[in-house]
């Protein structure tokens, strides 16, 4: 995969912890422009405070963030972040309709009102989700996956250059997933990095061009095809073997479907 020599996202040896344990330890890394990327790795690995260090949102022990070549809050409106659903109160009193101008709302001062062109943008965005019929619904009147992509729509109307999203597939059915998916291979074709955290390792490999493991250090970051090896899954889920596995079924990849046999058998002797 060519690999274009400008970075959306660089990290400098990043040190996180919440209490005295490091939930991120020393990690550096470069997310090039254009990618999608998935953050994959085990439950607890660091993955969700990665994202919300990156945001500014968690001051990180050492270590520096820089989106763009710059700090975040120089360059926020360029970026749109979409936590994890839970992490929201959705008995807030607002409409579909008033979270997709949320989107809009974030690019201009506090002090500007809002257009006939602005309402268009978290329309035509409500539309690109296919939830315009929803526009005037309570948010809590929504089920997990139009939840999940009210949030989206609210991500679009930003019309970011960089979108940060927290389990955007988590809680939505097949349907769902492959238009969320359709949506971010266009977001990719107009030049957007999206970049994912991503739990299922078997679905990894198909969704994302770029791949960043973690295990609270560093695995790998670099083009699916170099990062989805023996050496780097097993680093990052060490003996969790029926994975890997699974992932060379689905994937195809020879190299990988011969070494995990390998292992299986190596474990089996053992
Ligand atoms: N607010 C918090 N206070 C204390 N510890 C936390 C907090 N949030 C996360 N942690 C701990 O930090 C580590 C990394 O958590 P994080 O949520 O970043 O991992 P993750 O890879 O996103 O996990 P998952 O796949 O389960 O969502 C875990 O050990 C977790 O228990």
């Amino acid at each position: 995969m060519e690999i274009d020599s400008s970075f959306a996202i660089e990290v400098n040896n990043l040190t996180v912890s919440y209490t005295h344990k490091p939930a991120l330890w020393d990690v550096d890394l470069r997310i090039p422009e254009g990618v999608l990327c998935g953050i994959i790795g085990p439950n607890g690995s660091g993955k969700s405070t990665l994202l919300k260090t990156i945001m500014g949102l968690i001051k990180p022990d050492t270590g520096s963030v820089r989106v763009f070549g710059k700090p975040i809050d120089q360059v926020r409106m360029r970026v749109s972040y979409v936590p994890q659903r839970e992490s929201v109160d959705w008995h807030f009193p607002v409409s579909v309709m008033d979270v997709a101008l949320m989107g809009v709302y974030s690019r201009k001062s506090i002090f500007s009102k809002i257009t006939t062109a602005d309402k268009e943008i978290a329309l035509e965005a409500l539309a690109k989700v296919n939830l315009l019929e929803y526009k005037d619904r309570h948010i809590s009147q929504l089920s997990g996956g139009q939840q999940q992509r009210v949030f989206l729509a609210r991500a679009l109307a930003q019309q970011a250059d960089l979108y940060i999203m927290d389990e955007p597939f988590v809680g939505v059915d097949a349907v769902t997933e492959d238009a969320i998916l359709k949506l971010l291979q266009e977001m990719k074709k107009e030049g957007k990095t999206v970049v994912i955290v991503h739990h299922d390792l078997q679905t990894a490999y198909d969704f994302f061009d770029f791949i960043v493991m973690l295990n609270s250090r560093l695995v790998v970051a670099a083009p699916k095809e170099q990062a989805f090896n023996k050496r780097y899954l097993q680093e990052a889920y060490g003996s969790r073997l029926s994975i890997l596995s699974k992932i060379s079924e689905l994937i195809g990849a020879d190299e990988l479907k011969r070494t995990t046999t390998e292992i299986n058998r190596d474990v089996a002797d053992a």
